[in-house]
């Protein structure tokens, strides 16, 4: 197992993290953490299940009713210094996060700031769960609406963004007053676990913030059925999203669902072309391609149609595949040979129905890379304009009318992320309101900020995370009546 030197050694964790103790499944099985630049072991951390789940849950559940009653500027003061950890590791938790997950160092140097960036976002946030006082009918009674933390609550993150989508969930739970107990993804639990070292050093009560690494399904269906959660925040596939909707039935739970997209991304004749060749780029091959926010579709007018492909595979060739600890590399290996496979099947599929490959291929399962690859002529039909490709493949759709590209960019039962470019006033109002998604880019494919409300529309899920909005989802709102006042 070559684990990385890291300046800060405890930060490479392989033990969960409950009740403030570092500890192995009751078992002692423990599942293997893979390098997927190289396909070696880089760690095992515990297979736990159901049994330390409960456990967690309950440390949560005794740490709840301090955290909760701990004044909004204390708890606002740790989450900064947990901040402020997370900065002055940065090296240390992008070292670890590109050896588990594959993106370049660069890209994890920005996720550990897109990261921190929620926790120093919900600290300020956490002084201003405002609730708010209503004229009442008659002289005797007052009414306010109190603000209160919905409770113990789960959380369960995807391998692609390892660090922040922790953070977009705990921070502002935590800012609530909500401990937690997390299930990172199996392939990507160091970087869950070395942010746990950080909170314990930032001074996080026992029991606040609790880490469950293991089998999925054993610990899911503990949060999704133990009554004490009150609420359970997903980010992964719609298929396991749709599942645990149904487990958290039972209960009414509270839930936030962040899922699959399928991005269009709309390059009107009256684009400004370099604008839109960035933007494509940006919204593209971020993380090789694996974000639920990547443009997945790429419609393009037939007027700039030819100049605009001309100059995106341009833009494409400076792309570097290879490992991401390598200096200058800009697209890692996808996570897993499963994602290789898909990627090749969306590829062969649409050169079998007619497509035209103009750079890239197939990727080569024993490099466990993606080459970049672009495609004209598709069509709909094809299983790349249906299904999230998750890799740096962008399939070029080609369209004469507004009409008739707002219509394809809506046909998906997903509604996550969409993207357009136009110079004209009067059509970025008409196609921004058209577009059926939860957030649209027009001009830019970045979107992902802690200030903006992040989440989808349809199949794409439930809740906002970041903004304002966040921390909404770790409230409840009690109307308190009083009365006999006179
Ligand atoms: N909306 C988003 O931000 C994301 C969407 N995705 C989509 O999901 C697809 C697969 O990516 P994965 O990360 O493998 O997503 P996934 O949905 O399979 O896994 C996400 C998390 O759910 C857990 N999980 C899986 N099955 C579970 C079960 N039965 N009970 C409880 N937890 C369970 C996993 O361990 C992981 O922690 C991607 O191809 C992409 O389409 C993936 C990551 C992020
Ligand atoms: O899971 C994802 O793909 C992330 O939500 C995308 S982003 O927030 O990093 O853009």
């Amino acid at each position: 197992m070559s684990r990385p030197a890291l300046n800060d050694p405890a930060l490479w964790q392989e033990a969960g993290f409950i009740n403030g103790q570092w500890c192995h499944a009751d078992d002692g099985a423990s599942i293997e953490v893979i390098d997927p630049a190289s396909g070696e072991t880089l760690a095992a951390v515990p297979a736990m299940g159901t049994q330390e789940t409960r456990r967690a849950i309950a440390a949560a559940e005794a740490a709840w009713p301090e955290w909760r009653a701990r004044p909004a500027p204390e708890r606002a003061e740790l989450l900064m210094r947990w901040h402020d950890l997370m900065i002055e590791n940065l090296e240390d938790l992008a070292l670890i996060m590109t050896r588990e997950q594959g993106k370049p160092l660069d890209e994890s140097r920005g996720e550990i700031r897109y990261g921190a960036s929620f926790v120093k976002w919900f600290a300020e946030e956490a002084r201003r769960a405002y609730g708010e006082t209503i004229p009442a009918p008659t002289k005797d009674r007052r009414i306010l609406v109190l603000k209160q933390p919905v409770g113990v609550c789960g959380a369960i993150t995807p391998w692609n963004f390892p660090n922040a989508m922790i953070t977009r969930k705990c921070a502002p739970a935590l800012a609530a007053g909500c401990p937690i107990v997390i299930k990172p993804s199996e392939f990507t639990p160091l970087s869950a676990l070395a942010l746990a070292v950080l909170a314990e050093r930032a001074g996080f009560p026992p029991g606040v913030l609790n880490i469950v690494t293991g089998m999925p399904e054993e610990i899911g269906g503990e949060l999704t059925a133990n009554p004490v959660v009150r609420k359970l925040s997903f980010t992964g596939s719609t298929r396991v999203g749709r599942l645990l909707m149904r487990q958290c039935s039972d209960e009414i739970k509270r839930l936030s669902l962040e899922l699959g997209g399928n991005a269009p991304l709309i390059v009107f004749d009256d684009a400004d072309i370099e604008l839109a060749v960035a933007g494509t780029m940006a919204s593209k091959f971020r993380n090789a391609g694996q974000t639920c926010v990547c443009a997945n579709r790429i419609l393009v007018q037939s007027g700039i149609h030819d100049r605009f492909v001309a100059r995106l595979e341009e833009a494409m060739a400076a792309l570097r595949c290879g490992n991401g600890m390598d200096e200058g590399v800009t697209i890692g290996p996808l996570i897993n040979h499963q994602a290789i496979e898909k990627v090749a099947a969306h590829i062969d599929d649409a050169l079998s129905h007619g497509a035209t490959l103009v750079c890239g291929g197939v990727p080569d399962g024993r490099d466990r890379h993606a080459v970049p690859t672009l495609l004209t002529g598709v069509t709909e039909g094809m299983r790349i304009t249906y299904e999230e490709t998750f890799g740096p493949v962008a399939p070029i759709m080609r369209f004469d009318s507004e009409e008739e590209a707002v219509r394809i960019a809506n046909d998906t039962p997903f509604g996550l992320a969409a993207y357009f470019f136009t110079e004209s006033m009067r059509r970025a109002w008409r196609v921004g309101e058209a577009l059926e998604f939860g957030m649209v880019g027009l001009n830019t494919g970045a979107i992902s900020m802690e200030v903006a409300p992040f989440g989808g529309v349809k199949q794409s899920g439930l809740g906002r995370e970041g903004a304002r909005q966040g921390l909404e989802e770790y409230l409840e709102e009690k109307a308190f009546h009083m009365g006999g006042l006179i």
